[in-house]
């Protein structure tokens, strides 16, 4: 199994990859956002080496699904700010009468989940939610937690990754870290050696699984 994973920083890279042996994996710093992360993965997907692409990295967890430390896998990914802000609420594509689709399911999501299980790896499946607006309020928290009931955690680049990949049909899936919890931005709440170690505990289970 060929993967390539695709962080937002290079931070992130380095501790996910930091105990992996060169071999199957290549990783990517592709940049932060969904954009970022479509354009320099279907950049690399190009050369037709990857059987597998995983988006990783740091992700805020929804109080009460996802503690900091904990990893997540993506089952579905849903670009939750894609679409209109009207007086009656969020409009998602299908709202606003437009194909495309905001939502796509996890195509390699049950490879990592095996993978993890098999290294006993502890890992939550459930939705991942794409944001190219962090969340920085409770506010804005709690409304996300209302609407996507299904959703675990938040990060900025799943989405782009997953539409990479489904356009050049390799499979995909999306990894996270619980770094900090969805709310108020406090900097100082974030445990971010806490997340590396988790990543780095997930990958190395992906890299002996694709050996
Ligand atoms: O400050 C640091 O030391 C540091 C080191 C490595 C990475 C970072 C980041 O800020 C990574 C940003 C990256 O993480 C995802 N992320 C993390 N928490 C959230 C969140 O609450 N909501 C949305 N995204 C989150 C995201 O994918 C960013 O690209 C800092």
């Amino acid at each position: 199994m060929r993967v390539l994973l695709v962080t937002a920083v290079p931070a992130e890279l380095d501790a996910a990859l930091g105990d992996v042996a060169p071999g199957p994996i290549t990783g990517l710093a592709g940049g932060v956002g969904p954009v970022a992360a479509a354009v320099s993965t279907a950049m690399a997907l190009a050369s037709g080496e990857y059987d597998l692409v995983v988006s990783a990295g740091l992700a805020g967890g929804f109080a009460g699904r996802a503690p900091i430390g904990s990893v997540v896998v993506a089952d579905t990914v849903r670009w939750a700010d894609l679409g209109a802000d009207t007086e009656e609420g969020f409009l998602d594509l299908t709202g606003l009468g437009l194909a495309g689709g905001d939502v796509l399911s996890a195509t390699g999501g049950r490879w990592v989940t095996d993978a993890l299980g098999a290294a006993g790896v502890p890992a939550l499946t459930g939705e991942v939610l794409t944001l190219a607006t962090m969340t920085g309020t409770d506010r804005r928290g709690a409304e996300l937690a209302t609407v996507h009931p299904t959703a675990v955690a938040e990060a900025m680049e799943g989405y782009g990754v997953a539409w990479a990949a489904r356009a050049a049909g390799v499979r995909w899936a999306e990894l996270r870290a619980v770094s900090n919890l969805i709310g108020r931005r406090d900097r100082s709440a974030w445990d971010i050696p806490a997340a590396f170690d988790a990543l780095r505990r997930a990958i190395s289970a992906l890299a002996a699984a694709s050996d």
